[in-house]
């Protein structure tokens, strides 16, 4: 890997500001998932280790929550400006470890300094307020104050954005953070953390953890002083942590699994619509918690929208990501290609027409060909998974009703897509859709002024916006009583 700054990457976790190996030796393997080639090692910290962590974090929270909120925006913005001037380097450490094109890896981190920036704001307003006393002679009103040490489980398929729209909010409402990433992307966080330490962001404020995630996660879910947790992944490791969190009665967010329908009115230009649902499918590979996972097409241009979404199907080009101009990279490991290959075997056993999906043609063992399946049945895998894979199912519809039916067949809703351009529809169907987040003519839908969530079993809470750092924040009442009495308040 050529960096300009080889220094951002980093072979090691990063606890209370020293970068650490495993006491026990233990380590792991991080694979390149387009061509299996080791970049790099991890060490996996042992139980005392994790617990110091903890420590540390419990050390620095005082003087970090003493900072006025001004001066967390300075660190925040120093660390904002360094990741944006180290951008190339971010970007190829992501590809290498993720396999993401390049030009979506530089995304990513435009992606996730944006958060940074909006938290670093945010901090700012983190508002309290004060209402009309019931108590005679008395004075009434809130204050926020940060929870305390926050718990940040991340994913690999954005593994610096993931980070980042967490732990920005966290930093800015006072509470040191401690990241667990995904053991198939650590570099990408642990370059954060020199980035951090290189901003002045203190010891103990910002630390990255590194371990076997089962058991990192069942020791810090059971440490009280770690107030918080918030966790994006999968609906299954959800449900785990939920648990987990369960006896400290933890605050958490719970950022889970999509199942999106991507839904196509009989008014819309079949190429038009075609070209925004290959869009919105094979964003990230398919890996991508908002992709289109059910394409819902109305009868009257069904044949039309699947000839012409084949045929921009079949235009992708899938290899390396550090290669320009790829547009599909290799899924994160051969699990994850089998996974699809399941998916499509299923779908092909229930009378599903297959467009593409020419397997012979990969160029490695990680990768999934682009799959197009027609005549899609809520009784398929492609229909009722999370498919994480290049692997689109069509489904044809009568009318509103029905595609309202068919949309909310999940038991997911984080986010839908609805094109049309008639507004009666376009109002009924967002009233109608179980999802946290409903898009109307446009793939691109998400960003730091966002509410970013689901509903149903997609997540708890909600990240970005003007309520993302709440998640972080206590509201504390206070009652002043015995005052002067005053006239008319
Ligand atoms: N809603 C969102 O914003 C969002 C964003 C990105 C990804 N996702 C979801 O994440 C999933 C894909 O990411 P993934 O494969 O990394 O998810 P995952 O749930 O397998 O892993 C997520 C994190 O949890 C850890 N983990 C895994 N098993 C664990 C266990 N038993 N106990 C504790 N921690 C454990 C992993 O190490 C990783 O850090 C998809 O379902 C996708 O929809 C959701
Ligand atoms: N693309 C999503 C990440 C989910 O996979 C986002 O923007 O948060």
């Amino acid at each position: 890997m050529k960096l300009n700054d080889p220094r951002l990457f980093r072979q090691y976790a990063y606890v209370d500001g020293r970068w650490t190996h495993a006491d026990g030796g233990r380590e792991a393997p991080v694979v390149n998932p387009a061509n299996g080639k080791v970049i790099g090692h991890i060490p996996l910290l042992e139980a005392h280790q994790i617990r110091a962590c903890v420590d540390a974090a419990d050390v620095a929270f005082a003087a970090w929550r003493a900072l006025r909120a001004d001066e967390r925006y300075e660190y925040l913005m120093a660390w904002h400006d360094l990741m944006l001037a180290h951008r190339e380097d971010l970007a190829q450490i992501m590809t290498h470890e993720q396999g993401k094109s390049l030009a979506d890896a530089r995304g990513e981190v435009d992606y996730g300094a944006s958060f940074v920036r909006w938290f670093a704001e945010e901090g700012k307003r983190a508002l309290g307020e004060t209402m009309p006393s019931h108590i005679p002679n008395a004075a009434l009103g809130t204050i926020k104050e940060p929870v305390g040490i926050a718990l940040l489980i991340t994913p690999w398929n954005f593994p610096l954005a993931m980070i980042t729209r967490k732990a920005a909010a966290a930093l800015a409402a006072g509470c040191p953070v401690i990241v667990k990433p995904a053991n198939e992307t650590p570099f990408s966080a642990l370059a954060l953390a020199e980035l951090a330490e290189r901003a002045g962001i203190p010891a103990g404020i910002f630390n990255v953890v590194l371990g076997e995630a089962a058991e990192v996660s069942s020791l810090l879910c059971a440490e009280e002083r770690i107030k918080a947790l918030s966790f994006t992944g999968s609906t299954r490791v959800g449900r785990l942590l939920l648990e987990q969190s369960a006896a400290t009665v933890k605050r958490v967010s719970m950022e889970l699994g999509g199942n999106a329908p991507f839904i196509v009115g009989p008014d819309m230009d079949p190429k038009d619509a075609a070209e925004a649902a290959v869009a919105a499918k094979f964003q990230t590979s398919g890996q991508d918690c908002l992709a289109a996972n059910r394409i819902l097409v109305h009868e009257s241009i069904h044949d039309d929208f699947v000839e012409h979404f084949a045929a921009r199907m079949l235009e992708l080009k899938v290899g390396d990501g550090l290669e320009e101009g790829t547009d599909l990279g290799p899924l994160i490991h051969r699990r994850a290609v089998e996974n699809a290959l399941g998916i499509i075997d299923d779908a092909l056993s229930k009378g599903a027409s297959m467009i593409g999906g020419d397997q012979a043609k990969a160029p490695g063992e990680n990768f999934c060909m682009p799959t197009l399946f027609t005549g899609v049945t809520p009784k398929m895998r492609v229909w009722r998974e999370e498919c994480f894979s290049p692997v689109a199912g069509i489904t044809a519809y009568a009318d509103e009703d029905e595609v309202i039916r068919l949309a909310n067949d999940t038991e997911y809703g984080l986010a839908a897509y609805v094109y049309t351009h008639d507004i009666r529809r376009i109002w009924k169907l967002l009233r109608g859709l179980e999802f946290g987040m409903v898009s109307v003519n446009s793939v691109k839908m998400t960003g730091p002024p966002v509410p970013f969530g689901g509903v149903k079993q997609s997540g708890l809470g909600r990240e970005g916006g003007t309520t993302g750092i709440d998640e972080y924040l206590e509201t504390k009442y206070y009652c002043l009583g015995g005052l002067a009495s005053v006239s008319g308040s």
